[in-house]
């Protein structure tokens, strides 16, 4: 079967994007795993796809797959280049949109200059926000928040905020990004068994009082240039730890996202961009990815 796809990314955070509205399109853990992989697929962080709502007050559904297959709650980086699809598509010139997600819904707007604006939806905070098992773990108060006392295998324990942006996110400050072990601890934290749904696992910065530095070791897809959610995660839970103040700049490497937090309201500002289109023989492309020798 021939599907249509684009390549898209926000920040460099980069996802193929799907129309499942003029094409029938049945997603799987191994479709959307044949599509993102980089050497023998199209290649993506996640791949999203675009269909009709169940939402009466909604006008799409915006649904979400990691590298490794799985369906998630929602990406931040996604919905901008999902407005900026759907209107490139002509799938709707409605603006702003709104799109639902797993929680509910969240309204996204495309400036003039093509920035895109999404009011984020819910946060919620701690052990139930993240599916986090505390017990007999130690934490320790530090603001608004309460930061959890994780061992590390080599001794020591990271202080982690735990936030939910919808999807789960283990957040901790470290002194130089740059430096910050993400590519050991990042899969530590991101598939810890006390996260029972697993998370993801953002290291920040702290440059001023509206000004980080960020990375995210994701959930489902590794390391990632830029996460939009975690952007959100790591802006709330600086603010609740009182070593921010809203609008925080989120500096990722690739490239600024604008998070601005206020009365409980959660908006993230940043760019999306096309880079591509095609169509890709999803059975070919599975059968052939099923058949490659095992290492
Ligand atoms: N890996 C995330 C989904 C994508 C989030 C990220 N790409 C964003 O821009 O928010 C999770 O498993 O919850």
């Amino acid at each position: 079967m021939m599907w249509t796809f684009t390549k898209m990314h926000g920040a460099g955070n980069d996802f193929v994007v799907l129309d499942g509205m003029s094409q029938p399109i049945e997603m799987t853990p191994e479709r959307a795993r044949a599509l993102a992989d980089r050497h023998f697929g199209i290649g993506a962080d996640q791949v999203l796809l675009v269909e009709a709502p169940s939402h009466p007050q909604a006008d799409f559904r915006y649904r979400i797959f990691n590298a490794d297959g799985g369906e998630v709650e929602h990406c931040g980086n996604g919905a901008r280049c999902f407005v900026r699809f759907v209107h490139e598509q002509g799938l709707s010139r409605r603006n702003p949109l709104r799109a639902e997600i797993c929680t509910g819904l969240i309204t996204l707007h495309e400036s003039e200059s093509g920035e895109v604006s999404v009011d984020m939806g819910q946060t919620r905070y701690g052990p139930e926000a993240t599916a986090f098992d505390a017990a007999g773990l130690e934490s320790e108060p530090c603001g608004d928040d309460t930061l959890w006392r994780l061992p590390l295998p080599e001794g020591g324990y990271a202080l982690l905020s735990l936030v939910g942006i919808s999807n789960p996110h283990a957040v901790q400050v470290v002194n130089d990004v740059a430096s910050a072990p993400v590519a050991t601890h990042g899969p530590h934290i991101a598939t810890h068994p006390r996260f029972r749904q697993q998370v993801n696992a953002g290291f920040m910065q702290i440059i001023d009082r509206h000004t980080i530095r960020l990375r995210v070791y994701e959930r489902g897809a590794g390391e990632t240039l830029a996460c939009g959610t975690g952007a959100c995660a790591a802006a709330v839970a600086g603010i609740r730890r009182g070593l921010l103040d809203s609008p925080v700049r989120v500096h990722t490497r690739g490239g600024p996202l604008l998070i601005s937090w206020q009365n409980e309201r959660l908006t993230m500002t940043g760019p999306a961009e096309t880079v591509f289109s095609g169509t890709v023989d999803i059975d070919a492309l599975v059968r052939r990815q099923a058949a490659r020798p095992q290492p």
